[in-house]
């Protein structure tokens, strides 16, 4: 069955126009002015609307085992919000335990993500190295259309990784045409100040945050993208929440190397002040790392957005519920470390971004969509509102208010980070493989819906930068 979205006007990373969009077979077929429907169409009318790509979350955790606890969120749940809000597809994790395959997680993961209603793909973590990782990255690679790697850089004692290993896996990746992704904060120095708060008496969740200071993560931005510079390989720096970041990745692209950064839209409007409520449960619903910050560092994420230097958005969704977080009651490093907000992600970034004119429609489309479909090589069948892409769309309503509440949100999880917090602009319908999933608040997904995406290995940019480095590879002298 045919959709023909009529009279809205269509918004890409580029240009606006007023179009219609017609929809068949799951991808778009043919978009222009004042079309004739099909034979037996059904048409949706998007007067007064935008006709977006839908939004592509890069960074979620469904389902996942972590901090002993699983992520109440499922992948069925998680994408059905994800849809509510205008997300059309998520990115998540594989993240195999210490010395597990990487083949066998990626398979149980993939087993998990079947119940999913929107589209996904997994980046994979690399946990441990040895002669069955590098083997495994080039089976994902070549067989299995993973073309990014994960590295935890914090996390000492479960999965982080150190310096060894993220030599051999960035070159492992960049070998295989894969782009090597970094969760950066300094996994010793955190360790050293849990030890050293628990010890002076501060157990609540304002110690989360005292453990893991600003420059724990600009530390090891900067030396990520130090050992990506000395090997020649892109680096995905994931939820940059600092200046000291930002600016290391701001300078390593002035200087020429390939690096790119998330930005988490919690991190854009939230600040520490979270973590002094007397109240545990309210303090430690923020528990998430890298730790909200203190706000001047909200307008050097702003302005990396603003002005390129910092290229996508994501969520991190990994729910846990309060009575998950009441683990870590008399001991902030227990609290399982997640925050959830996939459903508001676009609201909260058009209300901060647009209305309040940092970011205009199209900057809006590229930093919830269209830049992350490009870095992780699945554009123009993500992104982009172009025939013969996948019909993944939102009409989005730039206009009509709403408050956040737990009280009527979607998303498994029984609080909001938002909670109260009053957005224009959303989601008035999303469209998945050319279906309607979410229509004026009536949530029609279906479980099992969701497709893998495999994305393929050397995007673009690996041409370049392999020319790049072929020129400056080094030479002996002869003598
Ligand atoms: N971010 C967070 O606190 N939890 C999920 C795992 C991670 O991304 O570090
Ligand atoms: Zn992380
Ligand atoms: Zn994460």
């Amino acid at each position: 069955m045919s959709l023909l979205i009529r009279g809205g006007e269509v918004v890409t990373a580029d240009r606006r126009y007023r179009a219609d969009v017609l929809c068949e077979g799951g991808v778009i077929q043919a978009i222009g002015p004042d079309m004739e429907a099909p034979a037996g169409a059904e048409i949706l009318d998007a007067g007064g609307l935008l006709v977006m790509p839908g939004g592509i979350d890069p960074h979620t955790h469904m389902e996942l085992p972590f901090m002993g606890t699983v992520a109440s969120e499922d992948f069925y749940t998680g994408t059905a919000a994800g849809l509510a809000g205008g997300n059309t597809m998520i990115i998540d994790f594989v993240i195999p335990a210490p010395g597990a395959s990487l083949l066998e997680s990626y398979k149980t993961w993939r087993g998990w993500a079947e119940k999913a209603a929107a589209d996904y793909s997994f980046h994979v973590a690399v946990t441990h190295w040895s002669d069955q990782v590098h083997e495994e990255m080039g089976i994902l690679a070549r067989d299995h259309g993973v073309n990014s790697f994960k590295h935890f850089m914090a996390y000492k004692g479960a999965i982080m990784v150190d310096d060894d290993i993220l030599l051999r896996s960035f070159t492992r990746a960049l070998e295989l045409g894969a782009i090597p992704t970094v969760h950066a904060e300094n996994g010793e120095a955190v360790a050293f100040m849990q030890k050293s708060l628990l010890a002076q008496g501060i157990t609540g969740p304002e110690g989360h945050a005292l453990s893991r200071p600003p420059a724990v993560e600009g530390e090891a931005a900067q030396r990520a993208i130090t050992i990506a510079g000395l090997i020649g390989a892109p680096v995905y720096i994931v939820h940059v929440s600092t200046e000291e970041a930002a600016s290391a990745i701001a300078r390593a692209r002035a200087a020429g190397q390939r690096v790119y950064g998330e930005v988490l839209p919690q991190q854009l409007v939230i600040d520490e002040s979270v973590y002094q409520n007397k109240d545990f449960a309210s303090a430690a619903a923020y528990v998430m790392s890298p730790p909200f910050r203190p706000k001047h560092h909200q307008k050097a994420l702003w302005a990396g957005l603003m002005s390129g230097q910092l290229q996508t958005t994501a969520t991190d969704h990994c729910a846990f519920c309060a009575p998950q977080k009441a683990a870590g009651k008399d001991n902030f490093t227990l609290i399982p470390n997640g925050t959830a907000g996939i459903e508001d992600r676009m609201s909260v970034l058009w209300h901060h971004g647009v209305v309040s004119g940092r970011l205009t429609p199209s900057e809006f489309v590229a930093i919830t969509s269209t830049n992350t479909a490009k870095i992780f090589n699945i554009h123009p069948r993500k992104g982009a509102v172009e025939i013969g892409a996948d019909a993944d769309l939102v009409l989005w309503d730039p206009s009509s208010s709403r408050v956040i509440s737990a009280k009527t949100h979607h998303q498994n999880i029984d609080f909001n980070i938002y909670e109260g917090m009053e957005v224009t602009g959303l989601a008035a319908t999303t469209i998945s493989q050319g279906k309607i999933v979410w229509h004026k608040g009536d949530l029609r997904t279906v479980k099992g819906t969701g497709r893998y995406i495999d994305r393929p290995c050397f995007p673009p940019t690996f041409e370049a930068l392999s020319k790049l480095n072929a020129a400056t590879k080094p030479v002996g002298v002869v003598r």
